[in-house]
C-alpha cells in the first residue's frame, strides 16, 4: 500500500488523471485539488462546496470542457437532477431546501448560550463538525445559495430558500410554465455520491427510496432571516464579488473552529463574519476579482487574520 499525505500530495493525487475525482475535503483548502482534477481532464464529483464559494471563476476557468463538475452536495445534486426536465432558458427559480438545523424556531435571545454539543446535534444528517455547525447557523445554506448560483448560472434573486425539516425534498426547480420538479429521497448521501461518480448513468439500489405505504408529512416554512442572518449575508456577498464570498467563507471557517474550541460564543460566529466583511468591504470592492490562486490565498489570509483578531479581542 502507498500512503501519501500533505497538501501537495492531495493536489498530486487529484491531478493523477482519474476518470472521476471525488472531492470530500472540508474547507477552502479543497480548492487546489479541485482545480488540479479539472486541469487533468477528470470529471470532478464535488462535495467540497468551498471550492465554488472561495474559488469563484478560478474553479470554473480550470475546466477543460463544459459540464466537468458533477454536484454532490445533496441540494445541488437535486437541482442538477431536476434540471434534466427543461432547458436553462425555461428555468424560473431554484428552490433550495434547508432542514433549519437544531435551533429552528428559536429567537436570537434563545441561542445565546448554545454549546458545541448542542450545535453538533443535527436533526436529519450525520456529517462532519464544520458543515454541521454551518447547518445550525444556516451559513451552510448561505454557502449553498452561492454554490447554486455559480454551478447553475442563476442569479441570486432567482434562488429561494425554504425550510423543510424532514430533509426528504432535497431541492427543486421551478420552470416558467409554473411546474416545479423536485428530487425526493430519505436523507442519505450515498445517493448523490453515487450519481456524482456514475453520471449520466444511475446505479441500481444505491439507497432506500421513499416509503409510500406509511403516512408521512412533508412541511415547508419560510426562513426566519432575523434569527438566522447568514443567508442574507451570503446573498449580499454573492451580489458584491467573488472576493466577498471567499472572505465570508474564510472568516466563517475561523469562527466555527473558535466556537468548537469554546473561544467564541455561538452568536459570535456569524457576527464575526459580518464584522470581517464590513472591515474589508472597501478593499474588496476596489479589486473584486481574483487575479490568481495566490491572490485568492492572500485575500483569505487577511480575512482569517482579521477574524482571529476579532475573536481574540472579545
Ligand atoms: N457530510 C455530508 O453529508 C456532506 C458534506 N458536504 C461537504 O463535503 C465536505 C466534507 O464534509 P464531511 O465529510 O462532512 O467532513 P468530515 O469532517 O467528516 O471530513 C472532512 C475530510 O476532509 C479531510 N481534510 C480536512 N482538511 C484537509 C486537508 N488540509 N487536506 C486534506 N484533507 C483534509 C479530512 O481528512 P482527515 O480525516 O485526514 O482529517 C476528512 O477526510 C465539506 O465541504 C462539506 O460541506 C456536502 C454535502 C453533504
Ligand atoms: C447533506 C447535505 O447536503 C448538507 O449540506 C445538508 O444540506 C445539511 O443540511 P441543512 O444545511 O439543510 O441543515
Ligand atoms: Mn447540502
Amino acid at each position: 500500500m502507498h500512503v501519501r499525505a500533505g497538501h501537495d500530495e492531495v493536489d498530486a493525487i487529484a491531478a493523477s488523471g482519474a476518470d472521476v475525482v471525488l472531492n470530500g475535503i472540508t474547507g477552502s483548502i479543497g480548492l487546489t485539488p479541485s482545480i488540479a482534477a479539472l486541469r487533468a481532464g477528470s470529471q470532478l464529483a464535488l462535495a467540497n462546496k468551498e471550492s465554488v464559494v472561495a474559488g469563484g471563476h478560478l474553479l470554473f476557468d480550470a475546466q477543460t470542457r463544459p459540464d466537468q463538475i458533477n454536484p454532490v452536495d445533496s441540494e445541488h445534486s437535486a437541482i442538477w437532477q431536476s434540471l434534466r426536465s427543461g432547458t436553462h432558458a425555461e428555468v424560473s427559480r431554484l428552490v433550495v431546501t434547508a432542514s433549519g438545523g437544531p435551533f429552528r424556531g428559536r429567537t436570537r435571545e434563545r441561542m445565546r448560550d448554545i454549546t458545541p454539543e448542542q450545535a453538533l446535534n443535527h436533526p436529519t444528517w450525520h456529517m462532519g463538525p464544520v458543515v454541521t455547525i454551518n447547518s445550525s447557523t444556516l451559513m451552510n445554506k448561505g454557502l449553498e445559495v452561492i454554490e447554486a448560483s455559480r454551478l447553475f448560472d442563476i442569479p441570486p434573486e432567482r434562488i429561494a430558500v425554504t425550510v423543510h425539516p424532514q430533509s426528504i425534498v432535497h431541492s427543486m426547480v421551478e420552470f416558467r410554465d409554473g411546474a416545479t420538479i423536485c428530487q425526493a429521497s430519505p436523507p442519505d448521501m450515498r445517493l448523490p455520491i453515487a450519481l456524482g461518480l456514475s453520471a449520466p448513468d444511475r446505479l441500481d439500489d444505491v439507497a432506500a427510496a421513499c416509503d409510500w405505504s406509511t403516512a408521512a408529512s412533508w412541511t415547508f416554512e419560510p426562513l426566519d432571516d432575523e434569527a438566522f442572518p447568514a443567508v442574507d449575508l451570503a446573498r449580499r456577498c454573492l451580489n458584491a464579488s467573488e472576493k466577498h464570498t471567499a472572505v465570508l467563507n474564510a472568516a466563517n471557517e475561523q469562527a466555527v473552529h473558535a466556537f468548537l474550541d469554546r473561544r467564541l460564543p455561538y452568536l459570535g460566529i456569524v457576527d464575526t463574519v459580518g464584522r470581517v466583511l464590513d472591515a474589508m468591504d472597501g478593499e474588496l470592492r476596489g479589486a473584486p476579482r481574483f487575479t490568481s490562486v495566490d491572490d485568492m490565498l492572500a485575500c483569505e489570509h487577511e480575512a482569517r487574520a482579521r477574524a482571529d483578531a476579532i475573536i481574540a479581542a472579545r
